[in-house]
């Protein structure tokens, strides 16, 4: 790959750095194939034979294996309102949803009480009065690249700073009967799933107590794509969430993809897309496609990806870690499957891309036995 290195001499060791990584979902497993019949029976819209065929043909394309939901039968029995078409639930939804170092970043689109979600998080986990804490809110799906931003903004400007990103989402804000004249409602209901992800961002990663270089965040580059506003709309309504995804929005992040590869990797002399490794997030599988297609990449460059649109669903700090967990497990040399530069997407509202230039780390070089649950 034709590179200039120009990082060298610049301090590299103080780049933030993801020092660690992990995931969670709850336990409710659902296979897609049969999530057709859950969803219709639930929600009782049986007699929408053809929406449902539709909603089948959907399931089977998007290429999504399994997802993990919170919702259950049980809990959509205790609250009709969930299930009618429109009606007025937030409160419901909101009451479901509350139940449930030295910077905090969280970030979410479900709930939006105060004190929030992050200061019941410190408290639960017994982080000091002193914490920093910043709040993500409502940013849909490009807040786990806008937290990673954020957190290397705070790691590199403060000496010896530990920041613990939680991103968690949940559907019980978002879920919605189908309807015949909103379709985009079959779309959201086989792609989203409910799971969280925390992550460490540190600089300076100290190996002797066990801190585990994973990947360095290099540079992090946010734009909007022009013309885009009405893509993807999520308006917080007395019926909870009700969102509008446009069929055209998989073209408009495809075909503005080079772009952001250009803007993110001139300032190290790359240029050619082939050899990084790719944290793409599983959007959709028809994205996927598209941005594999624009760069010119072989199926390989998007395997961690779609693995986990295949087991999961959507969303990218899976992705990462899916990543790192592969590159050992296959004894690749670095942790970005064996290659040294690689690049995280992440797309939502706005349209919005969050563009990382990441370096991956010597597989051998760090603690993995810790790093790795079940390695
Ligand atoms: C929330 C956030 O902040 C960020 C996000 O992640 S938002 C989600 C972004 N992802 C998307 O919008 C999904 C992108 N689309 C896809 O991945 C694929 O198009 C798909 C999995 C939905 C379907 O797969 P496909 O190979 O394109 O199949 P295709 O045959 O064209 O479509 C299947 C059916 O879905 C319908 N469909 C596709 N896109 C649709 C859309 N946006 N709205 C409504 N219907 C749609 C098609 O009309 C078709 O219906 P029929 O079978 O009745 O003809």
């Amino acid at each position: 790959m034709e590179t200039e290195n120009n990082l060298e001499g610049c301090g590299v060791e103080k780049l933030g750095t993801i020092i660690a990584i992990g995931t969670t979902n709850p336990p409710n497993c659902f296979y897609q194939a049969n999530y057709p019949d859950f969803y219709f029976r639930v929600t009782k819209s049986e007699h929408m034979t053809q929406l449902k065929d539709k909603f089948r043909r959907i399931c089977e394309k998007s290429t999504i294996k399994k997802r993990y939901i919170q919702l259950s039968e049980a809990m959509l029995k205790e609250n009709p309102c969930l299930i009618i078409y429109k009606a007025p639930s937030f409160d419901v939804r909101q009451d479901m949803l509350v139940k449930e170092i030295t910077h905090l970043i969280f970030c979410t689109s479900s709930g939006i009480d105060m004190p929030s979600a992050d200061h019941k998080l410190a408290n639960l986990i017994g982080l000091k009065p002193s914490v920093q804490r910043f709040m993500i809110y409502n940013q849909g799906c490009f807040a786990g690249a806008t937290a990673l931003h954020l957190a290397k903004d705070l790691a590199e400007n403060n000496a010896s700073a530990r920041v613990l990103i939680v991103c968690s989402e949940n559907m019980i804000m978002s879920f919605q009967p189908p309807s015949e004249t909103h379709l985009d409602i079959l779309i959201g209901s086989a792609i989203f799933f409910d799971g969280a992800a925390t992550l460490i961002v540190g600089a300076n990663p100290i190996v002797s107590i066990n801190e585990c270089p994973l990947f360095q965040i290099v540079s992090a580059n946010q734009s909007i794509i022009p013309e885009s506003d009405d893509l993807l709309i999520g308006k917080i309504r007395e019926i909870g969430m009700e969102y509008y995804l446009s069929r055209n929005l998989h073209q408009y992040v495809s075909n503005n993809i080079k772009q952001c590869m250009v803007e993110a990797f001139t300032p190290f002399g790359i240029r050619e897309w082939e050899n990084l490794f790719y944290i793409v997030h599983p959007s959709g599988v028809a994205i996927l496609n598209g941005i594999e297609e624009k760069l010119g990449l072989n199926k390989e460059r998007l395997r961690a990806s779609r693995h986990v649109l295949s087991e999961y669903g959507n969303i990218v700090i899976f992705v990462l870690n899916e990543m790192r967990k592969m590159s050992v497990l296959e004894g690749k040399a670095t942790t970005g499957e064996g290659l040294e530069w690689g690049v995280l997407f992440e797309f939502g509202p706005g349209l919005t891309v969050e563009t990382l230039v990441l370096r991956s780390f010597a597989t051998n070089s760090t603690p993995w036995s810790i790093a790795i649950d079940g390695v």
